[in-house]
């Protein structure tokens, strides 16, 4: 089932980290009332990591039971655990370790191991396709996220599915390695359509005009982006800012 897609435009990047920081912080509250665990999928990027720092100075972030949460990542550059790059790392910094979260409940995505240079990106997602197995309900291959983060790159791609790159359309795995990613860092992991797609919501964040025709792209249905082959089963909400709606920031 694909759900209706709801776009929001918020006047600027800034209004659109602090509110979708405190719409995710809400959307986990409304979820624990109803299930337990929740699952939460985050993405990096620059919104995706400035909503994580307004989300850690929002007091809603208090409310919320975190023992019950589960962390989970889009994508991740395959870069060594300490790397300044690791999506995991400024997720960390930004607002994961100023929580009372269980180490348990934090599923990052591997991290390069320069003592076992076997170990590639395709280790990695195999490794982290298991971890995505072990939440996952009888018969599927990854956890029914509650909710699913989404950068998109003015190249139109979202996680680390790239257009045209061939780990785009991977299918019959949660996750794929990513070999020479057309931006830097080169190695990187990422989950597959089919489980972004198995979420409840998806949410897409994007601001800036750079991201304008990216966001028109997708947003008419253009196979060639990526970001538009992704979906929520209960809802798809478009987050962004007025630039990148194509819009003077006066019009928002
Ligand atoms: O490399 C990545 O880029 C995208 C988008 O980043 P942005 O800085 O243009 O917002 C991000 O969503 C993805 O998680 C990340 O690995």
């Amino acid at each position: 089932m694909t759900a209706a897609r709801t776009v929001v435009v918020h006047p600027d990047a800034e209004g659109l980290a602090v509110t979708t920081g405190a719409r995710l912080l809400l959307h986990v509250l409304d979820a624990q009332a109803v299930r337990s665990p929740v699952h939460v999928v985050l993405t990096g990027g620059t919104v995706g990591i400035r909503l994580l720092t307004e989300a850690s100075q929002n007091p809603l972030r208090d409310l919320v039971d975190w023992s019950d949460v589960h962390v989970w990542w889009s994508d991740e550059r395959f870069v060594t655990a300490d790397d300044g790059e690791r999506n995991a790392l400024q997720a960390r910094e930004a607002l994961l370790d100023a929580l009372p979260l269980p180490p348990g409940n934090v599923h990052e995505m591997p991290a390069a191991r320069p003592e076992d240079p076997s170990f590639g990106p395709d280790e990695a997602a195999a490794e982290h396709a298991a971890e995505l197995a072990r939440y996952a309900p009888a018969g599927a291959a990854a956890p029914v996220f509650d909710v699913v983060l989404l950068g998109m790159g003015p190249d139109m791609h979202v996680a680390s599915l790239f257009p045209g790159h061939p780990a785009r359309d991977a299918a019959g795995s949660p996750t794929v390695g990513v070999h020479n990613s057309p931006k830097p860092p080169p190695s990187r992991v990422s989950l597959t359509f089919e489980a972004i797609n198995g979420a409840r919501e998806v949410w897409v964040v994007a601001a800036g005009a750079e991201k304008a025709e990216a966001v028109a792209a997708a947003l008419a249905g253009d196979p060639v982006s990526s970001a538009a082959h992704v979906h929520g089963t209960e809802r798809t909400l478009w987050l962004i800012d007025a630039a990148a709606a194509g819009r003077a920031a006066a019009d928002g």
